[in-house]
């Protein structure tokens, strides 16, 4: 077995020997490019490996996703809890947000890079400020993102002219970056924030660049009704008009949609990220109908939303939210079982971010976790997904793996308590500078 310090440096193939994969135990080998080359009996023949990692007493699971996030929000943790959405934005978040720096979301979004992979996640789409900093956070800790400026004009055009810059800016500097693991999608927040003008070239300019779109729909009634009332459709159709909805767009929340627009997004091979605890801690007093979007083929992904309604980044906690909101709220408890749990946080995650399979198969990039088979929350073990959705969280995660590169192992992160300090730091400030400023 390979030393824990060398785990993390050493570069080249990777042999996980003799893990429990749905059910059975398998080496797993990983080629020097990050993907799977086999599983199983071939595993040891098919490479020499440089790294060898003991899967004994490790359940092997594909990485998970978390397709609505907004990463750097974990400066905000626990600054303004149970509000109304709207005035919990517009009163606290917003004010708050306009002294964010660069250097805070870089400080931020690696705290929320150390917090996903601690828990199982090895990619992530996020919306917000300064993403080139967001960026290179993401590239410091090896993860996987789908990065979006967040493109808010309020319907004034002097302010489209300048959210136009700032998306153009950064999908030109993520390009730049030409790391594999990080891409740029158009991120128009939502109707109620980007007027017909701004959804419109968002639409176009994510066509033109062959990129994702990130946006937030229909997460409140009230967004519905002002919506029905200043444009005469419901937010899926306007954004429809637009040109928003497509196979690579991704749509958080999704609460209040009828059976028609579930319709439609399945139609246009829409993603929908469910984000229950966040739906639940802010009152949004709908869950995402999930039987409806199934039904009609969209895409049902898992996402925590920030960490300032949520307040933590954990998507084993999303998976037990997901499964046990959707029966309590459309009164089924065969609605979500665990199986599908699972794979919204993965398959259908990477899917959403198109970022391979999402599973364990020979071919897909080497996205592995291993968690513990020992842990009290897999003892018994009748069926692990049921382990993993309603009895686990996080905190059985041993070790993470992107691209086949290790990013933790038996729980050891490199640099983790820096990351810590310097996010404790930022937040503090930026708490001191709004005081001042106020
Ligand atoms: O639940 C939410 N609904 C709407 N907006 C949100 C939510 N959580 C965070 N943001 C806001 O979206 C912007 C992203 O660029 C940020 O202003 C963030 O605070
Ligand atoms: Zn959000």
């Amino acid at each position: 077995m390979t030393d824990l310090d060398d785990i993390f440096t050493a570069r080249g193939s990777v042999l996980i020997a003799g893990a429990s994969i749905n059910g059975s135990t398998a080496d797993i080998a990983i080629d020097e490019t990050g993907t799977i080359a086999a599983i199983g009996e071939d595993a040891r023949r098919a490479i020499d490996a440089d790294i060898v990692i003991d899967g004994s007493d490790r359940l092997a699971v594909p990485g998970l996703v978390n397709t609505h996030t907004h990463a750097a929000m974990t400066l905000l943790r626990g600054y303004a809890d149970d509000m109304l959405l709207q005035e919990w934005l517009s009163q606290k978040i917003w004010p708050l947000e306009a002294h964010l720096t660069g250097d805070d979301v870089y400080a931020g979004t690696k705290l929320a890079c150390l917090e996903m992979i601690k828990s199982g996640t090895v990619a992530f789409n996020d919306m917000y400020f300064f993403m080139d900093r967001a960026a290179a956070a993401v590239d410091d800790m090896g993860m996987r993102a789908t990065l979006a400026y967040g493109f808010i004009d309020l319907g004034m055009e002097e302010k489209r002219e300048a959210e136009i810059k700032a998306t153009e800016a950064l999908v030109d500097h993520i390009r730049s970056l030409n790391n594999p693991r990080i891409q740029a999608a158009v991120g128009p927040h939502s109707v109620y924030t980007v007027s017909p003008e701004g959804l419109s070239w968002c639409a176009e300019y994510a066509k033109e660049q062959g990129i994702g779109i990130h946006v937030h729909l229909s997460e409140t009634e009230k967004e519905v009704t002002d919506c029905v009332a200043q444009f005469g459709k419901r937010p899926t159709y306007l954004l429809d008009e637009y040109g928003c909805l497509t196979p690579r767009t991704v749509a958080a929340h999704c609460c209040w949609l009828d059976e028609a627009e579930c319709r439609l997004l399945g139609e246009r091979g829409v993603s929908a990220s469910h984000n229950p605890a966040s739906n639940m801690k802010l009152a949004v007093n709908r869950a995402m109908p999930y039987h409806w979007l199934k039904q009609y083929g969209a895409n049902v992904a898992l996402g925590t939303d920030g960490c300032s309604s949520n307040n933590n980044l954990d998507i084993f906690e999303e998976m037990k939210f997901a499964a046990l909101l959707q029966k309590f709220a459309w009164n089924s408890p065969t609605l979500l079982p665990a199986g599908e749990a699972v794979m919204m946080a993965t398959a259908a995650g990477a899917r959403a971010l198109g970022i391979g399979p999402g599973t364990l198969t020979v071919g897909a990039p080497a996205d592995i976790v291993l968690l513990d088979a020992r842990a009290v929350c897999n003892t018994p073990l009748y069926n692990p997904d049921s382990n993993i959705v309603y009895a686990c969280n996080g905190g059985a995660v041993m070790t993470v793996l992107c691209g086949g590169r290790v990013l933790m192992h038996e729980r050891t992160v490199p640099g983790e308590e820096e990351i810590i300090q310097e996010a404790a730091a930022a937040a503090r400030s930026l708490i001191e500078r709004a005081k001042n400023s106020a």
